[in-house]
């Protein structure tokens, strides 16, 4: 048994299903819950953007703010660090003769480079180290294939791996938590992040705020309030309003909710309301998720590319900063996605479909490279994850997952289909 353990918050901001927490839980006798406002996640990036913008940022503290509640009532806290981690989780190692940290295992560079560099001052010190996965629905060691041989193509994914794998059951939260005593922290305001709050949008699709609570909130609403899960299939290209899909994404991103908790929630639905193709798409959706998550695994680095998977494959460079600009801003000849890029500005959020419409024109109608787009979508979404972001971006570019090479959408045809009668456009352009 371990005397003191420190568990790493990261994008698994909540209690339940929390293999981390429990498992620090288990090994120790006391432990010291900590997060890492990292500065340089709200600096600018090498694209000319914010690595976190606003509505994300403000989601963040939310959710920090919530957990901490959460831990408190378990006996606890959350110690707020400012600065790298590298730096600051040793220091706390020290003061309190920490022996092991335990954090969420990570996937994507960045995150994997901070993760070594802890490891290594943490060695210096003689303190242990474990990450574990905790984010995916289908667990990395429980697929039908090595990370190397997944396959490219998802639907073979999705085959072997639902006919042939498992998914593990939900861990409990925790019923109490014991820690030293532990110093006061603040979690700090959006303008020491150095962003500007922005006022909500009345047309935004929710008012989201961040935290497990939240997210519980919104799972019992689509699910069982409204039903909304039980015609999922046919709403979920909707634009407009709450209902259309989940709106799971930004507590998914942070972790406020595991895919496995969804999941298992679905899988009580349709025991209590029946099943049909709009419960088993949701659970095909957060394979999409996993799925990215796997490719960033097998791929590493290749996804912040130009030719991204694809080897050698020559891409657009262009960087024009007037069109750049004229997307952002909603002033391209095309309304629809001057509707969509409106409502990401003004609001964090923008649906699937629209996604996938603004994406296409900006590397295909506007021929830029796609990686700014991307940048901008990072800086700008509520519900940013690293491999769900790049992986469509690089679908749509075709550099990325897509077995057809190159996807090319017809934008008038879209916004006719999906956008018939105008209430879309009209809401966000009038
Ligand atoms: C260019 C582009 C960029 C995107 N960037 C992100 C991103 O940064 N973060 C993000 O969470 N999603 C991203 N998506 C995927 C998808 O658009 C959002 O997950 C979805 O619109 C969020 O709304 P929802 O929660 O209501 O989704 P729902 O339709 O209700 O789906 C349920 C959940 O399934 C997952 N999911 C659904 N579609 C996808 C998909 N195509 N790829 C991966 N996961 C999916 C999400 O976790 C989502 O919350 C992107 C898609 C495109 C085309």
């Amino acid at each position: 048994m371990i005397k003191t353990a420190i568990v790493w918050f990261k994008t698994d901001l909540r209690i339940t299903d929390n293999e981390t927490l429990v498992k620090a839980l288990e090994k120790s006798e006391c432990i010291i819950p900590i997060y890492c406002v990292d500065e340089s996640h709200f600096k600018e990036t090498k694209y000319g953007f914010k690595k976190t913008g606003s509505f994300r940022a403000q989601f963040l503290l939310e959710a920090l703010e919530d957990l901490k509640n959460s831990l408190e009532k378990l006996g606890s806290t959350l110690v707020i660090l400012k600065g790298k981690p590298e730096t600051e989780i040793p220091k706390i190692v020290k003061e309190f003769k920490v022996q092991k940290v335990y954090a969420k295992k990570e996937i994507a560079f960045e995150e994997k480079k901070t993760e070594q560099k802890v490891q290594e001052e943490l060695f210096k010190l003689k303190c242990e180290f474990e990450a574990i996965s905790t984010s995916t629905l289908y667990h990395a060691e429980d697929l039908p294939f090595s990370i190397k041989t997944i396959p490219d193509v998802f639907t073979d994914f999705r085959k072997k791996t639902e006919k042939e794998s498992k998914i593990r059951p939900c861990i409990a939260q925790p019923t109490q938590i014991k820690s030293p005593v532990l110093p006061q922290t603040k979690i700090p305001t959006i303008t020491e992040l150095g962003l500007e709050l922005t006022p909500l949008d009345s047309r935004s699709v929710l008012q989201f705020k961040g935290g497990e609570k939240e997210a519980l909130n919104r799972l019992n609403h689509f699910f069982y309030e409204t039903k909304a899960l039980g015609t999922y299939k046919e709403t979920r290209n909707g634009l407009v309003g709450a209902d259309y899909s989940s709106k799971f994404s930004p507590w998914l991103a942070l972790g406020c909710i595991s895919a496995r908790t969804i999941y298992f929630e679905v899988k009580k639905y349709e025991t209590l309301f029946g099943s049909n193709s709009s419960t088993y798409w949701l659970i095909f959706e957060l394979m999409w998720r996993d799925y990215f998550r796997f490719m960033f695994k097998k791929h590493q680095t290749k996804f912040f590319i130009s030719s991204g998977i694809k080897e050698n494959k020559k891409m657009n460079t262009n960087t024009n900063a007037t069109l750049i600009a004229d997307w952002i801003n909603g002033n391209t000849s095309s309304d629809f996605i001057n509707a969509n890029m409106i409502e990401l500005k003004l609001t964090g959020f923008m649906s699937n479909r629209g996604r996938q419409n603004v994406a296409s024109y900006f590397c295909n109608e506007l021929n830029l490279d796609w990686r700014i787009g991307t940048a901008y979508f990072e800086q700008q979404l509520i519900d940013y994850d690293v491999s769900s972001n790049w992986g469509n971006w690089a679908y749509i570019a075709g550099v990325g997952n897509d077995p057809r090479g190159h996807r090319f959408f017809n934008i008038e045809k879209q916004a006719n289909e999906y956008d018939k009668k105008m209430e879309y456009r009209n809401l966000w352009l009038k």
